[in-house]
């Protein structure tokens, strides 16, 4: 099966004219399906800005990004949206909708593969929930949670749907220790069980110990990548 997630030639510019700078240079990674990498790097170094961008959440300007097979450089919309459907996203800022329950919240993760049966969108949205330690928090509003437990809940929505890569960005940095190795546990569960690939952005020693891969950022360039599982090469 294809990598999942083969960048090459990548580069990338903010702002125009005097202010344009350059934010990534000549970045050639490869993901193996199923594996957990971490991406880290001092502050400004670009970590963000690769995550989005091989998250098709930001066009590609220069170079390619193979995502699940499908070509992201000049990609339509339509193969944007359908490959974001694929996908699931775990940000600091959690975004929940404040007038819905968690287990609601939840639910919205599911909606963007149409129509489902609403007690089946229950039973799923409780599933992933109980995973991540909040079976008793079902409905509460995010208002009465928290900042882990939200946390929680938004990494809930991003697993809900079954999504073939995992893009987040510090997703642990809001929870305690047991929480946080419980969701690195689930995320690694799902590498193994279901092929699930997670790219992570993060300085939590805890999912650095149990990363796949580590790769270090440093002004806009690749400059170390260390394997400590099988399977996985520098692209
Ligand atoms: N929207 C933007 N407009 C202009 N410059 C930007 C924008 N986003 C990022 N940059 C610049 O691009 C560079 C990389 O930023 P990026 O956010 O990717 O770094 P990072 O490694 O994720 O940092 P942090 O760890 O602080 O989140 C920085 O110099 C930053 O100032």
């Amino acid at each position: 099966m294809d990598d999942p997630i083969v960048a090459r030639g990548l580069n990338h510019w903010f702002g125009s004219g005097e202010a344009r700078k350059q934010a990534l240079f000549d970045i050639d990674l490869t993901v193996a399906r199923g594996s957990l990498t971490v991406l880290m790097g001092p502050s400004g170094s670009g970590k963000t800005t690769l995550l989005t961008l091989l998250g098709c959440l930001r066009d590609v300007q220069e170079g390619s990004v193979r995502l699940l097979g499908n070509e992201l450089h000049g990609a339509t919309n339509a193969t944007l949206i359908a490959l974001r459907r694929r996908l699931g996203f775990i940000f600091q800022a959690h975004n929940l909708h404040e007038s819905l329950t968690a287990r609601q919240n939840v639910i919205m993760g599911l909606e963007v593969h149409g129509k489902i049966p609403a007690a089946l969108a229950e039973q799923a949205a409780s599933h992933v929930l109980k995973l991540v330690g909040l079976g008793d928090r079902l409905d509460y509003l995010p208002a009465n949670l928290s900042g882990g437990q939200k946390q929680r809940v938004a990494i809930a929505r991003a697993l809900v749907g079954n999504p073939d890569v995992i893009f987040a960005d510090e997703p642990t940095a809001a929870l305690d220790k047991e929480t946080g190795a419980n969701v690195v546990a689930l995320i690694k569960r799902l590498g193994r069980e279901r092929g699930t690939t997670t790219l992570m952005v993060t300085h939590d020693n805890r999912i650095l110990d149990q990363a796949d891969r580590i790769v270090t950022i440093e002004d806009g360039r690749i400059v170390s990548d260390r394997n400590k599982g099988a399977g996985t090469d520098a692209g």
